[in-house]
């Protein structure tokens, strides 16, 4: 089954280099194009940028390696080439040599290759850069000491010309992240950090690492919030970054390193730091960065990917537990609840989960720091608090935890950073005022000279829209029958030979809108793959209600290839990464244009082409459908296809379709991403179950339903009748009499 080993991202470590990567020979149509690390909205790669100031007359001198020309991707990028151009392609004298051995502290001895030196960037390349990776970077809130060089001068009002206070919204042009290696030669990052990305195949960072990192890890120089000149006056000492900073990155951009490489810097920084004024270390493994995902799926995602970068650093990273207290009073407490002695946990400096970076959901790390009366224990160690998947956490059901944990972490220096492929202007205001509040209620001073302090939007492409490179389909199937007709058609893979449906391979993942409609729909299509090609075991449903063993042996199952079709719910609609992902099945309409975007995103990630998006509507979806169609359009817009989307048949959607689709209300809009398509959830209990019936997943008509319905009654019926005769003669020994059981 080395065709679908392609979905791995996670379970194991990988210890060798990309070249070694396990490649299938096998072309998937999300294989599409080769992998790129900046592939959405540029069709070249860095190596354009890197020429351009030079064409322009600047002289650079660069010791960076060469990049592969043209649109040849890096070979370590290309997961889906064989083995032979691997070996072909990757030259080991222009990759830097990390000959790693540890000493007996677990310090590295290392032997390096040349480190990239660039000289600053002037701003006007810092803006070409920028402007061509469609990366805009803005200040939010508190006003800021933008110098008026570092703002086009379009954007510089007139009042601001006359001397009055500067726009908070102001656009600024930090220094890009242009390449993996200056991490190391710009911003210090440790060489084992280095070494573990140079491991794992990440040379060129995607437009999201470009233009965050800098803003993470460099100094207000490096953001462009103070000019270059100061900077070479200064001495460039470690200073903590106190920004905090908003993103939003399309699905499949690489959100997850971004944010990763800042904590594990940071907290490898720290460590140092302690160890050179303490000459010892703080107390070993204390919680210092909280990670809050909406998933347990994701969170064990991020500890994955986590856990690969921190390889050799000593930084534990680990997921939250079910029943995990994070404070030592609360876990005697629990002792004392169940009768415990009490003694397990002496009150003492160790703390409950020895790791640096903890991954949670929101309401798991609520319980754990929670105390009887339900109030939130402060977290004073933590510095960093990373949202993943933001504009859902923030959103109910998840806001009242989120922001609980958000208020517990007490730590003056405490750096927030959101992250999500859609982030709602509301979520941005609350996000900025719950920023706010706390440096208040903390008596924190607001940003000035001495103390700046920023909150900072960073945004990848057009905001709040679905990624170009996968091909959407938007098909009217009329009926709850006919979609599971279109769905059947879709399964056959001579669909696409005979029919004008696009071709949908496996692996593949399907959304359906209720957890009991993605049961329904899993029993329906159980049957539907040939015995030969390993029958009911390659579908499988994956859900809330299914407990958490259940669930990561499902998601196991797919990353390893053995399921090649998975019916879900939202619940795998954001974060997940699986690595050569065919397709996505949209057999319900999703609730939202956000929700759209995540859920397709879980296909043509990391800029692979090839990838399928179906959405299947119903006549009771036409008042509800327009919130897709937008996104779509919006997306083939974004490919370039001007006149909304009608690139191959059935592909995109079509203008007159756009124009005929009404538009949604707010109203129905809000109700829709509360409840979804009402008529959806109707259960037989309610009005006689005419609409449950109607909605059901079933292509059996009604007749046919019947006969079965008496046949399972005739079934039950003499079932129960035999049942009652054996239950009528047990307990009765052959005499007839009663057992009197055993006598003591
Ligand atoms: N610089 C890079 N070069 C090559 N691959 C990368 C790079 N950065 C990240 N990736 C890979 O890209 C894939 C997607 O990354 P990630 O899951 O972080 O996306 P994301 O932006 O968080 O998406 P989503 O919004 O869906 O959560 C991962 O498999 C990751 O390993």
């Amino acid at each position: 089954m080395d065709t679908f080993k392609l979905l791995t991202r996670s379970t194991n470590i990988q210890k060798s280099g990309p070249a070694s990567r396990k490649v299938s020979t096998h072309q998937t149509p999300s294989a599409g194009a080769p992998v790129q690390a900046q592939h959405h909205f540029e069709n070249g790669n860095l190596s354009h940028i890197q020429e351009e100031p030079e064409h322009r007359g600047t002289k650079r001198k660069r010791s960076a390696p060469e990049r592969n020309s043209g649109n040849d991707i890096p070979a370590q990028l290309d997961f889906f080439d064989d083995g032979a151009r691997l070996l072909v392609s990757s030259e080991p004298a222009k990759k830097v040599k990390w000959d790693i051995s540890k000493d007996e502290q677990g310090e590295i001895q290392k032997t390096e290759g040349p480190e990239e030196k660039l000289p600053e960037l002037s701003e006007g390349e810092c803006r070409q850069i920028l402007k061509k990776h469609k990366v805009k970077i803005t200040t939010l809130g508190e006003k800021h000491e933008v110098q008026q060089g570092h703002k086009p001068k379009s954007t510089i009002t007139e009042s601001e010309k006359r001397g009055h206070k500067k726009d908070p919204h102001a656009q600024i042009f930090p220094q890009p992240l242009t390449s993996f290696r200056q991490l190391r030669s710009k911003y210090g990052i440790s060489r084992r950090l280095a070494a573990n990305l140079d491991v794992q195949g990440y040379t060129e960072p995607t437009e999201v690492q470009l233009g965050s990192l800098p803003l993470l890890l460099g100094s207000d120089e490096d953001r462009g919030l103070r000019s270059q000149e100061v900077k070479k006056k200064k001495s460039k000492k470690y200073s903590r970054a106190e920004v905090d900073l908003v993103t939003i990155a399309p699905t499949g951009s690489g959100k997850t390193l971004g944010f990763m490489i800042h904590l594990l810097n940071e907290l490898l920084k720290d460590r140092q730091a302690s160890r050179k004024t303490h000459s010892e270390e703080g107390p070993a493994h204390q919680v210092q960065a909280l990670i809050i995902a909406p998933t347990h799926e994701l969170a064990d995602q991020i500890v994955n990917e986590g856990r690969k970068l921190a390889v050799g650093t000593g930084i534990k990273i680990s997921g939250l537990k079910k029943g995990t207290r994070l404070h030592i009073e609360l876990a005697n407490t629990n002792d004392q609840v169940n009768g415990d002695s009490g003694d397990k946990h002496p009150p003492s400096n160790e703390p409950l989960v020895k790791s640096e970076i903890l991954v949670s959901t929101p309401l798991l790390l609520l319980h754990a720091i929670s105390a009887k009366d339900s109030t939130a224990l402060p977290l004073p160690t933590v510095s960093f608090l990373v949202l993943d998947e933001a504009d859902v956490l923030l959103d109910p059901p998840f806001r009242s935890q989120t922001l609980a944990i958000w208020t517990a972490c007490s730590n003056p220096s405490l750096r927030a950073s959101l992250w999500s492929a859609t982030i709602g202007s509301s979520i941005e205001s609350l996000a900025q005022s719950t920023i706010l509040d706390r440096r208040r209620n903390l008596g924190l001073p607001q940003s000035s000279k001495d103390h700046p302090h920023h909150i900072l939007r960073l945004v990848v492409g057009l905001k709040d829209s679905a990624i170009p490179n996968i091909s959407h389909h938007l098909i009217y199937a009329a009926s709850e029958q006919g979609k599971l007709i279109a769905l059947r058609q879709l399964l056959h893979p001579s669909a696409a030979l005979t029919t004008n449906a696009p071709s949908l391979q496996p692996p593949f993942l399907i959304f359906t809108q209720t957890i009991p409609r993605a049961i329904a729909l899993h029993s329906e299509l159980l049957y539907d793959i040939p015995i030969e090609a390993g029958g009911s075991s390659r579908i499988a449903v994956l859900h809330s209600d299914l407990s958490d063993t259940a669930r990561s042996n499902i998601m196991a199952g797919f990353r390893k290839g053995e399921i090649w079709i998975l019916i879900t719910t939202d619940l795998l609609s954001r974060g997940m990464d699986f690595r050569g992902m065919n397709g996505v099945v949209n057999y319900d309409i999703p609730n939202t244009g956000a929700s759209y975007v995540h859920r397709v995103g879980r296909t043509g990630r990391q800029g692979r082409e090839g990838g399928v998006a179906v959405t299947l509507y119903t006549k009771e979806d036409i008042p509800y459908v327009k919130n897709v169609a937008n996104v779509i359009a919006a997306s083939e817009r974004a490919k370039g296809n001007k006149n909304g989307g009608l690139k191959g048949e059935g592909e995109g959607v079509q203008k007159w379709l756009l124009d005929a689709l009404p538009d949604v209300s707010k109203k129905t809009k809000k109700e829709l991403k509360r409840r979804g398509v009402e008529s959806r959830r109707a259960t037989v209990e309610k009005e006689g179950g005419r609409e449950a019936r109607r909605m059901r997943i079933s292509t059996k008509s009604g007749y046919d339903r019947r006969l079965e319905n008496r046949k399972k009654g005739a079934i039950g019926g003499s079932r129960r009748r035999m049942e009652q005769v054996d239950g009528e003669g047990a307990g009765e020994d052959e005499d007839g009499e009663g057992w009197g059981g055993i006598d003591d």
